[in-house]
Formats: C-alpha cells, sequence, structure tokens
C-alpha cells in the first residue's frame, strides 16, 4: 500500500511512519513544519499536499494533528478521491460536518483511539452500566504533557456510549467546591503527567461495592497498528462514513 502520512513530524506521525515501514508500506510523510526526511521517508510540505495526492495518488492518507489542518487535509482527500483515516481528536460539531460533507466523496474512518482494546471497553461500559444503572460513575483520563484536547477524545466517546445506555447524564469536569455529588452526575477527571500513552478508566461505585474498567495503552504503536489496519481495509471502499468498529473481525460490514 502506499499511505500519505500527514503531521509527519508529530508523535503520532513519526510512530506511524515507523510502523508503516516496518511493515514495507511505501509512505509519504507531509508536514507544515519540516521537510527533509525522517526514518528514510522524503518529508513533503504541506502546502504542495493537493497536488502531492493527484501526482502521487496514494492508496490512503493517515492523519493525526489538529482539528483545523485535519479538516483541511481531508477536504484535499475529498477532492483528489484518496481515502482518510483520521486519528485526529478535539473536533467541534462544525468540524465534523465539514468532514461528513467530504465522506459524500471519499471513504472517511475517524476514530478518538485506535487500539483495539477500547472497543473491548467500551462493550464492558454498555453491559455493565445497563446492568447497574443506580450506580455512580466517574471518568478518569490520564495522558502525557503534550496533549492540548481535553477530555482526550475516548473520554468523550466512553461518555457518549453511557448516555446512549443510561439516558443523557450532567457531567461534572474536575470536581470542586462544597456540595456532595448530584445523583446520576458522571464525574470527568482529565490528568496530564510524563509520557503516558493513553490510560481510560471507568469507576462503577454503589451498593458498598466498585468496578473498575481500564484500558491502558502500553506505547503508542498500539494506535500507529490500529490505523495501518484500518488505512489497508478503508482503502478502495466506497466512499461513506466508518467506524473503526467495522474494521473489527467480528464486525456485520
Ligand atoms: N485516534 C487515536 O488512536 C489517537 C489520537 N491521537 C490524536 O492525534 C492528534 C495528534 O497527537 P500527537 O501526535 O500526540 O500530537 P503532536 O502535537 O505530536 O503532533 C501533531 C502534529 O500536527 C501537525 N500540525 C500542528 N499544527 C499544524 C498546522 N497548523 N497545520 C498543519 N499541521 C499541523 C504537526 O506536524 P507537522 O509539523 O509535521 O505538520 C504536529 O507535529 C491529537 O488530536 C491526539 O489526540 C493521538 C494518539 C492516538
Ligand atoms: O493525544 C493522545 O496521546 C491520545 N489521544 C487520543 C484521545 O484523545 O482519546 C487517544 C489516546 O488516548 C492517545
Amino acid at each position: 500500500m502506499k499511505v500519505a502520512v500527514t503531521g509527519a513530524t508529530g508523535r503520532m506521525g513519526r510512530e506511524v511512519i515507523d510502523a508503516a515501514r516496518e511493515a514495507g508500506h511505501e509512505v509519504i510523510g507531509v508536514s507544515h513544519s519540516s521537510t527533509g526526511e525522517y526514518a528514510g521517508v522524503a518529508i513533503e510540505p504541506a502546502e504542495e499536499f493537493a497536488t502531492l495526492l493527484e501526482e502521487r495518488e496514494p492508496d490512503a492518507t493517515i492523519d493525526f494533528t489538529l482539528p483545523d489542518p485535519s479538516v483541511s487535509y481531508v477536504t484535499d482527500c475529498a477532492a483528489a478521491g484518496v481515502p482518510a483515516v483520521v486519528g485526529t481528536t478535539g473536533f467541534s460539531e462544525e468540524h465534523y460536518e465539514e468532514l461528513c460533507e467530504a465522506s459524500k466523496a471519499i471513504p472517511v474512518l475517524q476514530a478518538a483511539n485506535f487500539a483495539r482494546g477500547v472497543q473491548g471497553l467500551l462493550s464492558a461500559v454498555r453491559e455493565a452500566v445497563a446492568a447497574l444503572p443506580e450506580y455512580d460513575v466517574e471518568l478518569t483520563e490520564t495522558h502525557h504533557n503534550g496533549k492540548r484536547d481535553a477530555p482526550s477524545g475516548t473520554a468523550n466517546r466512553v461518555l457518549d456510549t453511557i448516555d446512549e445506555t443510561r439516558g443523557e447524564s450532567p457531567r461534572v469536569h474536575g470536581r470542586e467546591g462544597d456540595a456532595p455529588r448530584e445523583e446520576g452526575e458522571i464525574g470527568v477527571h482529565a490528568r496530564r503527567a510524563g509520557d503516558i500513552s493513553g490510560e481510560h478508566e471507568v469507576l462503577l461505585a454503589g451498593n458498598h461495592e466498585e468496578l473498575r474498567l481500564t484500558h491502558r495503552a502500553g506505547s503508542r504503536g498500539v494506535f500507529a497498528a490500529g490505523a495501518l489496519d484500518a488505512a489497508e481495509w478503508l482503502a478502495g471502499r466506497s466512499p461513506g462514513w466508518y467506524d473503526f468498529s467495522d474494521t473489527l473481525p467480528d464486525s456485520q460490514s
């Protein structure tokens, strides 16, 4: 597969390039900040991305950047007919609308977390919340000190999953003050420290017992591997909006 990697000099961009090279793929790096070479891969300037897509015709693009550049890259992919895998998080509603617009022309797969275990976490959370509707729920996510968006994209996905199961709950971010917990609220806590790749813990408590569901990524390589699998799966698909769960073995599609 020939794959273009945007945000090539970022933490995830470098990780995806390493994984793609390891798997024997042809890689085109794209960066807004530097050109040259990384791991034997030529890094092309972002302003030439649209031309590069037309001339080099990659099978897919993998993007881990920021919301605005991500939407811009995917819009160029739509114009050139190149499938887009998007790992970027922190999108607004307006960003999602633009990504959905692009998905009318090309297949787009956006996922807040490309670790396969997170699909297991989402299923476990759905089941636990359904089985224990009166238990208090608190969510804690922990990431490296360079992460910008909070709560994480994965945390937001977990919160949406809880809402889908037991109805919309008020979210209390980083609780403080002088009042007991309100019934039904969900506490959301974001920690930033060191080089932690990503940890999400859902705590359910009640009836003098606790249930803790935790996913911990051991390295960023986990996300890069999932994104590459998604790109291989997405290449050649029809235009549309796809979820990472669609690519996994027990999926119906
Ligand atoms: N879905 C998942 O599984 C995962 C998602 N993520 C998400 O991926 C995103 C990136 O994370 P991470 O790699 O740690 O972040 P980094 O800050 O390390 O990398 C982001 C890269 O985006 C590019 N960029 C920044 N500003 C601009 C701009 N104005 N125009 C174009 N490109 C720009 C830069 O690369 P360059 O200078 O080369 O252009 C930068 O290095 C985040 O949203 C994070 O939450 C992270 C891990 C896993
Ligand atoms: O920024 C990160 O590093 C990560 N971001 C994703 C998120 O926001 O959920 C996924 C993963 O936890 C790592």
